[in-house]
């Protein structure tokens, strides 16, 4: 049986007219056309609670400018929301590894990143995340410490593993950002058996990686509250 997320709402600001307020006010009249037509066709996807929320995406393509990335990476693609902001953020001359094994959604969002004409920037990978992470570092050529960024928003329970790749092919200086770190709020509520066990399993994951991530002297860290919790780790040395 599929999995049904048991909050259909993805912001963890005090009130939703404080969240309408932002949207209305700051994001929604500045997103591109291209961007928003994705978002209403993955509005109608039955995954779409999945998919970077707007204020987010804005936020990323204001990280990758401010820190002049050029070479990222994006682990966990759906319809390619997060891809499409951050495709068009980079400088004509900027690339993207997108890793997804699932090329089908990808293909959704797809005439979407065409018509927007950054369709060049970005090479889709379909595979599992961590075996493609590893042929990267195998492989040499200059995979490691190349990266500026990277995004990850995928199987949450591997974002260990990721962390641990990820350290190695983003240069010093470069920042690795997980999505969904605040876990829809349940962090810090009361555990409820009601929950799906894949939502508590999550729960107990995040619960785990955020202390983890708070003791890693690798790399400074903020933890964001937009979206549904996001956390940028720089690497250090
Ligand atoms: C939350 S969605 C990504 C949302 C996307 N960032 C966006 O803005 O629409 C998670 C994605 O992770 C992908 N995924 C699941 N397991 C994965 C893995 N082991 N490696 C890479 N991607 C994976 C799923 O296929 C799904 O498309
Ligand atoms: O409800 C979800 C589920 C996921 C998810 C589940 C399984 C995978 O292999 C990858 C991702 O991701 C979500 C997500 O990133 C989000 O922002 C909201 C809800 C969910």
């Amino acid at each position: 049986m599929a999995y049904q997320c048991p909050y259909d709402e993805k912001s963890l600001l005090k009130t939703e007219a404080l969240h309408k307020y932002i949207l209305e006010t700051s994001v929604l009249p500045r997103e591109p056309e291209q961007l928003r037509e994705l978002r209403d066709m993955t509005n109608r996807h039955p995954r779409a609670l999945m998919s970077t929320p707007p204020e987010e995406g804005q936020f990323l393509s204001i990280l990758l400018k401010l820190s002049n990335a050029k070479k990222t990476m994006e682990i966990g693609v759906f319809t390619g929301y997060s891809l499409l902001c951050t495709a068009l953020a980079l400088p004509d001359e900027g690339k993207i590894t997108a890793i997804d094994p699932d090329r089908a959604t990808f293909e959704l969002g797809l005439p979407f990143i065409k018509k927007a004409g950054v369709e060049s920037k970005i090479s889709f990978v379909e595979s599992e995340a961590l075996p493609y992470l590893d042929h990267l570092l195998e492989q040499g050529g200059g995979e490691e410490g190349s990266y500026d960024f990277a995004f990850v928003d995928a199987d949450k329970t591997n974002y260990g593993n990721y962390h641990e790749r990820l350290l190695k092919l983003v240069k010093v200086g470069g920042v690795i950002a997980y999505d969904n770190t605040l876990w829809f709020g349940s962090l810090t509520e009361p555990q409820n058996p009601e929950w799906p066990l894949f939502f508590q399993s999550v729960r107990e994951f995040f619960t785990k990686f955020n202390k983890f991530l708070a003791s890693d002297s690798r790399v400074e860290i903020s933890q964001i509250c937009i979206g549904d919790g996001l956390t940028l780790c720089r690497r250090l040395a």
